[in-house]
């Protein structure tokens, strides 16, 4: 059976009286990788925004990991943003703390509240990304890509269906930008659908997947790079 995790129908995203995108139609499925591109300002973070239930849908409908973003309650949005691993760059790592008490942070913070279960939710996020060993580190000794691990070890913790990530390979070498690109490939095979944000070109003819293209108020699936 197909399972949509994003399901959009016929929306239009508003960004205050600013139609910023008509006529949004998009699914995406269970396990499934996509890339979202388009210019500075055609509405990539509004699309976002708008799965994430930061802006509202006045036209169309939509359902991400089961909530139908038009009905959706005030108290459920934390619910539902617990089904989605956000990757973004304005939501960095707490540079006083280590990365296990970066983790935990979230962890209390989602209601978690078992100690030992805490801890062992923490080793195996780490272990996805392959940096178990970090720990005890404070987040300030790690390097740009460890750091962006570490990031991504955070947006699995609560087995989100989704991972929405924001350029997170915007601060990034090319090797190491692979590195994260094949990670979240990974993810995505695994059954967390990757929904990457991202004006890295280089990484998208590396890495071919399907992609979205917002582009003159219209959102284009399965859209060709044209450089
Ligand atoms: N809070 C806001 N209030 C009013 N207009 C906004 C707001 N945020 C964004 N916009 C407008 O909405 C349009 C789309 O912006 P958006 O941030 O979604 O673009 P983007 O594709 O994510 O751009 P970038 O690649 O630069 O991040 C732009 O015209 C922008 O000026």
């Amino acid at each position: 059976m197909i399972q949509n995790v994003i399901k959009l129908e016929s929306v239009d995203v508003y960004q205050q009286k600013h139609l910023v995108l008509s006529n949004v139609s998009l699914n995406i499925n269970k396990g499934e990788f996509a890339y979202l591109i388009g210019s500075t300002g055609s509405g990539k973070s509004s699309l976002l925004k708008v799965l994430y239930a930061d802006l509202h849908i006045e036209q169309g409908s939509g359902w991400v990991a089961g909530y139908d973003l038009k009905a959706i309650k005030d108290k459920d949005v934390p619910y539902l943003r617990r089904k989605l691993g956000i990757v973004f760059q304005d939501f960095q790592l707490l540079t006083d703390r280590t990365v296990e008490q970066n983790l935990q942070f979230v962890l209390k913070a989602t209601g978690w509240k078992d100690e030992k279960a805490m801890q062992s939710r923490i080793l195996e996020s780490l272990d996805n990304v392959g940096m178990r060993t970090k720990l005890k580190k404070y987040t300030h000794e790690l390097s740009g890509g460890e750091q962006q691990r570490i990031v991504i070890a955070r947006a699995l913790l609560n087995h989100p269906e989704i991972i929405l990530a924001d350029e997170p390979t915007g601060n990034l070498d090319p090797e190491i930008s692979a590195e994260i690109l094949a990670l979240l490939k990974k993810i995505s095979e695994s059954g967390t659908s990757v929904l990457m944000a991202t004006h890295d070109y280089h990484i998208i003819n590396k890495f071919p997947q399907r992609i979205i293209k917002c582009q003159d108020g219209k959102v284009i699936d399965n859209a060709v790079l044209s450089l």
